[in-house]
């Protein structure tokens, strides 16, 4: 992006402001690039005094905008398209859509232009450069794919992926920061059965998680090759790890991921 591109967050809740925030910290563009919408401004106040453009003004917002991403609720798209498809400029602006379920032909086909569409889905560590995004399209170019990519590239890591696999990347990558943040906090209750006060015990947790995580990304290793370093015969390690299979342990973890994908897929009801 350049310092005289302008980007507009249309629906600026949970997700769209963690975006917001990473590319700001990230450096790809100042506040005052940035148009914040959602309906409830005063919610927003916090964000304009730091330079964001706030505004409950869909139209407005887009008419500036060289990108437009839109993060609003599936069921709150149609409206929101409705809105503002006087103020599209198909061939001048790239629209990006977080919205989980609904395809680029969905967007297209409900505007009934022919819209540049990419779509990204990110999770919430976007707001410390640590997503996880996987970007699809059916019909961005190539510059518009490159431009897509450049800006997630800033606050983590990218793939491109086909577009029939988004739902399945919404509930691994973008639920899955919810996953695993509950295998953390259960990590940080058994540590506090065991002795450690609350706040001790959330930290050993987190730490020890992100270090297993580093180990995969880091050493490019499979888990169970680092799990076999940590299970000494007739140990401890086992002892746990054996007990918590018993109980459904990566089980539940399949099948919570193969529902979140069902559920993803199901979110948009079509007019
Ligand atoms: N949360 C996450 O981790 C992720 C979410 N997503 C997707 O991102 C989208 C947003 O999710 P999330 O951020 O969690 O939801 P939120 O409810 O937090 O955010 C949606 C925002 O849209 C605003 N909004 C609703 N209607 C309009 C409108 N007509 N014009 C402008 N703003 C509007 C709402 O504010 P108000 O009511 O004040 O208008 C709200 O702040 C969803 O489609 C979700 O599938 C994708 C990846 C990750
Ligand atoms: O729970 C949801 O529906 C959204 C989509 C991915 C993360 N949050």
């Amino acid at each position: 992006m350049n310092s005289q591109q302008h980007i507009s967050i249309l629906g600026s809740g949970n997700i769209g402001l963690s975006l917001a925030k990473g590319l700001v910290k990230a450096g790809i563009c100042k506040p005052q690039q940035i148009s914040l919408t959602r309906r409830n401004i005063a919610a927003l106040s916090q964000y304009a005094e730091q330079g964001y453009h706030v505004s409950d003004n869909n139209l407005r917002a887009v008419r500036k905008a060289d990108i437009v991403v839109l993060a609003v609720l599936p069921q709150q798209l149609n409206k929101l398209l409705d809105e503002i498809k006087p103020s599209l400029k198909p061939d001048k602006q790239l629209l990006i859509s977080v919205i989980s379920g609904v395809s680029c032909a969905d967007i297209r086909q409900h505007l009934d232009l022919n819209v540049q569409i990419i779509r990204a889905m990110p999770n919430t560590a976007i707001a410390i450069g640590h997503s996880m995004t996987c970007i699809a399209t059916d019909n961005g170019t190539n510059k518009n794919i490159n431009l897509a990519r450049s800006l997630f590239d800033t606050v983590g890591v990218t793939i491109q992926i086909n577009e029939e696999l988004m739902t399945s990347a919404t509930a691994l990558c973008a639920c899955g920061i919810a996953f695993f943040l509950r295998s953390i906090r259960a990590a940080s209750q058994g540590g506090t059965e065991i002795g450690f006060h609350a706040h001790d015990a959330l930290k050993m947790a987190a730490q020890t998680a992100k270090g297993a995580a580093d180990l995969l990304l880091q050493l490019a290793s499979h888990p169970e090759q680092e799990i076999d370093k940590v299970t000494s015969p007739s140990g401890c390690t086992i002892a746990g790890l054996n007990e918590m299979e018993h109980h459904g342990f990566s089980s539940a973890m399949i099948k919570g991921i193969r529902l979140s994908a069902e559920k993803a897929g199901d979110l948009y009801k079509k007019d």
